[in-house]
């Protein structure tokens, strides 16, 4: 696998750039870091309705001297721990009109306000009693050491990298760039993919079903994978094993510079199965033609000029464990992503799980939960979605219940 996606790191790892609106940038990957044209919040900011204060240390107090009445006025101070000031004006949130705190004087204000130069400190309202135009505060309340005040740039700071390139946008991302004004990103081009799933037994949704004639399932789950991994279907079709027809497909897929075909079926050793030597006819080079892992044995990965090229096995449950392990990590490479496989963790198996012994990794078909702060894990079901795959090193024969696994997330 690691040839594999090296391969595809070296032809196809340095992606074309497109600008496209924040608004449709979710699930892409960016080619260049973002950094904050801005500060969040543009402004202090309050963050409770109440009133905006200063507390003046006057000098009088600390040398043990009275306040003379004035004094007391102008620094807010009154007996007994408590505060008075008279409300000057109204800041609600949205109010440009913004002048500094006089002394004496406090402003009401209300959350998300601007708090203006010369205040320490928003008082929420239940901590304050209004009288008339006066409002008297419990100096102790204060001792909880908050100011509910946000400060400028408190949760970005201007020139600050927000996010990396190779990463994905998630809507985070979104609303913190939308926070600061950035309506433009860049991000990879998404790469163009063609699926073709080969077998004459196959038939498409519509279409009628008779002796010999199955619905072709690998189409349906790699639509899903393509689209997961940020690809675009720009083809998707069933193909008879006909040898003219998958050679002229492959050449036309490359002409049109699909950026990765993808084929289902036509692996194994039968006379029928004529992908590998059709992809050889169409002027393809072989990379890997066999991987160390089931499934996915019977496997095939190359490019013909700037397409690469992936042949999956036919049957469907290998397929789908396939654009888990390797069509989503292929595609989000090719998008210059720095985080590519799929997510692992360990969990404890609930039964036995018995392996063959042919010297591969094996990935068996799982549910995990999680109970107690614990990450559990079984073999999935008949007829049940698939939560992960149970992932087994290479000449492991058995697995013993309660013993740690290796868990890959489906995605
Ligand atoms: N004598 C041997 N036979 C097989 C071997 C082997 O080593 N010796 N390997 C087996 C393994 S493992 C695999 S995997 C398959 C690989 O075969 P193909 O890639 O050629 O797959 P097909 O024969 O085309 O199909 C296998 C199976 O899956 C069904 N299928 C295929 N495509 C679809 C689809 N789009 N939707 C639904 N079902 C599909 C197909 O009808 C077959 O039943 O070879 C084994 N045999
Ligand atoms: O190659 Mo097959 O996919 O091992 O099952």
């Amino acid at each position: 696998m690691n040839r594999i996606l090296d391969c595809i790191e070296e032809r196809f790892g340095s992606p074309a750039t497109e600008m496209i609106p924040l608004s449709a940038a979710g699930g892409r990957f960016l080619t260049r870091d973002l950094a904050a044209t801005g500060n969040m919040p543009v402004y202090d900011e309050a963050l409770r309705d109440g009133y905006a204060i200063a507390i003046d240390d006057n000098p009088a107090d600390d040398q043990g001297k009275e306040p003379s009445d004035d004094e007391a006025f102008r620094s807010g101070k009154t007996g007994e721990g408590m505060l008075e000031y008279v409300i000057d004006r109204e800041i609600a949130a949205g109010c440009s009109d913004i002048v500094p705190l006089r002394p004496g004087y406090c402003h009401r204000i209300f959350t998300g306000g601007v708090v203006p130069a010369g205040v320490d400190m928003v008082v929420p309202f239940e901590e304050c009693k209004e009288e008339g135009d006066r409002v008297v505060i419990n100096l102790k309340e204060f001792a909880a050491g908050r100011n509910y005040i946000k400060r400028k740039g408190a949760e970005v700071r201007c020139g600050e990298r927000l996010v990396e390139r190779g990463e994905r946008v998630c809507s985070d991302h979104i609303t913190m760039l939308a926070s600061i004004g950035i309506d433009q990103v860049p991000v990879a081009r998404r790469p163009k993919v063609a699926y073709y799933c080969t077998g004459n037994e196959l038939v498409t949704a519509g279409e009628r079903l008779g002796t010999g004639l199955k619905k072709s399932l690998n189409g349906w789950v790699l639509s899903q994978a393509i689209v997961a991994g940020g690809g675009l279907v720009e083809r998707g079709m069933v193909l008879g094993d006909d040898r003219q027809l998958l050679v002229s497909t492959f050449v036309e897929a490359a002409k049109s510079k699909i950026d990765l075909v993808i084929t289902t079926g036509g692996m194994g050793p039968g006379k029928y199965d004529l992908v590998k030597s059709s992809f050889v006819e169409a002027g393809g080079d072989v990379v890997v033609d066999f991987l160390p892992m089931r499934p996915g044995k019977s496997l095939l990965f190359g490019t013909i000029e700037h397409t690469a090229f992936l042949g999956l096995p036919g049957p469907p449950p290998a397929v789908r464990t396939l654009a888990n392990e390797l069509v989503g990590p292929i595609l989000k490479r090719m998008q210059g992503a720095n985080r590519y496989w799929p997510e692992k963790f360990e969990a404890q198996i609930l039964h036995d799980l018995r392996l063959k012994r042919d010297g591969v990794t094996h990935y068996k078909s799982g549910v995990y939960f999680i109970e107690g702060g614990k990450s559990f894990v079984r073999q999935s079901k008949r007829l049940e979605p698939v939560t992960c795959y149970i992932v087994t090193e290479p000449g492991r024969r058995l697995v013993k219940e309660g013993e740690m696994v290796t868990v890959h997330l489906r995605e």
